[in-house]
């Protein structure tokens, strides 16, 4: 099995590359739907609500998950270091989520496993990978898209203002693909990727 981590900044494309992957039969960890399992344990609100505020994370129903982005990821110590308690709790939860998932993928003999995970560099998941694929899109493409989940253009800049930058990412990639285009153009790359790795896959 070739483990393959998706690289690229909010509203690139990473869960749009993810789906069209799972479409040729490759297996998918998502890291976002995976982090928002864990703020629905008990055990987790509990201790993030010693930090933030039990208002914040409350024991019981919806958390205001919008409320949270405001209160990590602001340009300050106090956001930085909340933020910082948010991830070093959710990061080790999903780690250890999908390790397991990789696992079981891999003893199912499943030719691909893909890892969508925004922080993935970040959070030193690299070294589940072997291959890296950097989906590069044009910041103003991202603003536009990122409008249609009701961001401004500053809340992508907010959130990806902690993370590596795109070059270093870049750099770091066995693949590069452009989403600039359509989707039937994405949807055309990701399936050259595919035929590469499973040409890879075949050849050992
Ligand atoms: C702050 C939270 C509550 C905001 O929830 P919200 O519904 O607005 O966003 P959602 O979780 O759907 O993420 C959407 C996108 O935001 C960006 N993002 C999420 N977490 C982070 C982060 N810690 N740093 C930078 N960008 C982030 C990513 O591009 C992600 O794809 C949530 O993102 C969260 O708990 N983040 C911390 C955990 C984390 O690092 N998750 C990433 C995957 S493990
Ligand atoms: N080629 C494309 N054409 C039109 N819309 C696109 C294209 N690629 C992505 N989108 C749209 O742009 C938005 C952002 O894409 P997506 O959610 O896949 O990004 P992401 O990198 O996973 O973001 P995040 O890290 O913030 O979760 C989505 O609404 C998606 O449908």
């Amino acid at each position: 099995m070739i483990t393959v981590g998706l690289l690229g900044p909010p509203a690139t494309g990473k869960s749009l590359v993810a789906t069209e992957f799972a479409r040729l039969g490759a297996e998918v960890f998502d890291a976002d739907e995976a982090a928002h399992r864990v703020l629905d344990q008990p055990a987790i609100r509990a201790y993030l609500g010693q930090v933030f505020g039990s208002p914040v994370f409350p024991l019981m129903g919806e958390i205001d998950r919008k409320r949270i982005a405001e209160l990590v990821f602001e340009d300050n110590e106090l956001s930085r270091e909340r933020r910082r308690i948010l991830e070093r709790v959710i990061h080790e939860a999903v780690l250890a989520d999908c390790l397991s998932e990789q696992e079981k993928h891999r003893q199912n003999q499943r030719p691909v496993f893909v890892i969508d995970a925004p922080l993935l560099l970040e959070a030193g998941w690299s070294k589940l990978c072997q291959r890296l694929l950097y989906i590069d899109t044009p910041t103003d493409i991202r603003y536009h898209r990122a409008g249609t989940r009701g961001w401004k253009p500053e809340e992508l800049d907010r959130r990806e203002r902690w993370l590596i930058s795109r070059n270093v990412k870049k750099v770091r990639a066995d693949f590069v693909i452009d989403n600039s285009g359509s989707i039937n153009d994405i949807r055309q790359q990701v399936t050259d990727v595919w035929r590469s790795l499973i040409a890879d896959l075949a050849s050992h």
